[in-house]
């Protein structure tokens, strides 16, 4: 017998199913987290990771550590895939989960930042293919991660780009750095600069994703169909030029670790910006933009 994890909604209550299969009918290994849902299927050995963390898939840490760990076990499970979405249509994620910013702590700002980058370079960084499928808005750090991905397929009519200039923050060099890849460097100081989010469309036309789709299941197969034009291309010599065209990149962000993270620790944890993160999250709940 196989064991799995169903999660389903009943009345608005999550309840997780403990399933008994058996290993010949078997075609879903699930091995969820609390906030991320992961789906295996044994056929296409295809990961689906679902972020699962209601309201908006807040980054918070707890979400971070589970995708972190979640990544590597798909690793170790040598999976020929990995799609990453939201199970909730609409909503990529809000990006960082504000209330982690709402600190003037030194010690829990530098463990969130730096918990933040890990998993952003575990993403970057997996040899794995990784495919996002932005079924929702995707503002700052959910737009940050979906570049990390190798593709990004978006659903029409939602945002995505770095925001946190028009909040008042400033959004970390390396993000800029990331989108400059993807966007060029004109293009990514015009974003920046003006906090920009940018429609499906725009998005598509700048580079920033690469193709549109119409849903959540177009986008899944969508994803599995650039999954599967890689199944002749030798996955060593995938890997290493994976590994080289990122290398620049990953290098320059490991060399400015410390200085990344005093930058952060200093720009949240000013009463200043603590005044204009207060104001945004008022904003933010009374809806007034
Ligand atoms: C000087 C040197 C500097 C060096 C480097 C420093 C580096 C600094 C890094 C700073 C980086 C920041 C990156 C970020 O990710 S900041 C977060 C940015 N995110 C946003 O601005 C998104 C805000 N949210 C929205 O736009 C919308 O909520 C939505 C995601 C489009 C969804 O809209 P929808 O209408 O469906 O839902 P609501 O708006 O009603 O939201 C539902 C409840 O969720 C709360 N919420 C939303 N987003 C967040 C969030 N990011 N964190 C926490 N909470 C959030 C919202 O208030 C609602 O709560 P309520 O039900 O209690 O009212």
């Amino acid at each position: 017998m196989f064991k799995g994890i169903c999660r389903e909604t009943h009345n608005g209550n999550m309840v997780t199913k403990i399933l008994k299969i058996p290993k010949f009918f078997t075609c879903i290994r699930n091995f969820s987290s609390e906030n991320v849902l992961v789906e295996v299927n044994n056929k296409t050995n295809t990961a689906i990771l679902r972020l699962s963390r209601p309201p908006v898939n807040g980054l918070n840490l707890e979400v971070l550590n589970e995708f972190e760990s979640l990544l590597s076990q798909l690793e170790q499970q040598k999976v020929n895939g990995v799609i990453i979405t939201s199970n909730k249509e609409g909503i990529l994620t809000g990006g960082i989960d504000i209330a982690e910013l709402q600190t003037i702590d030194q010690r829990r700002l530098k463990k969130y930042w730096t918990t933040f980058r890990d998993t952003f370079l575990k993403l970057y960084n997996t040899p794995l293919l990784t495919v996002a499928v932005i079924n929702g808005h995707s503002p700052a750090g959910g737009c940050l991660f979906s570049t990390a991905c190798d593709y990004r397929v978006m659903t029409r009519n939602y945002n995505i780009g770095g925001n946190e200039t028009q909040l008042g923050l400033v959004a970390p060099i390396w993000f800029m750095d990331r989108v400059a890849d993807l966007i060029g460097h004109r293009q990514a100081e015009l974003a920046f600069t003006q906090g920009k989010l940018f429609s499906t469309d725009e998005a598509h036309k700048l580079g920033l994703i690469d193709e549109i789709v119409e849903n959540t299941a177009e986008g899944l197969s969508k994803a599995q169909i650039i999954i599967n034009s890689f199944a002749n291309v030798p996955k060593k010599a995938r890997e290493i030029s994976k590994r080289f065209t990122r290398q620049q990149f990953l290098d320059k962000m490991i060399r400015d670790t410390d200085d990344d993270i005093r930058h952060f620790v200093n720009h949240i944890g000013s009463n200043e910006t603590q005044k204009i993160i207060e104001q945004y999250m008022q904003k933010l709940k009374s809806k007034r933009f």
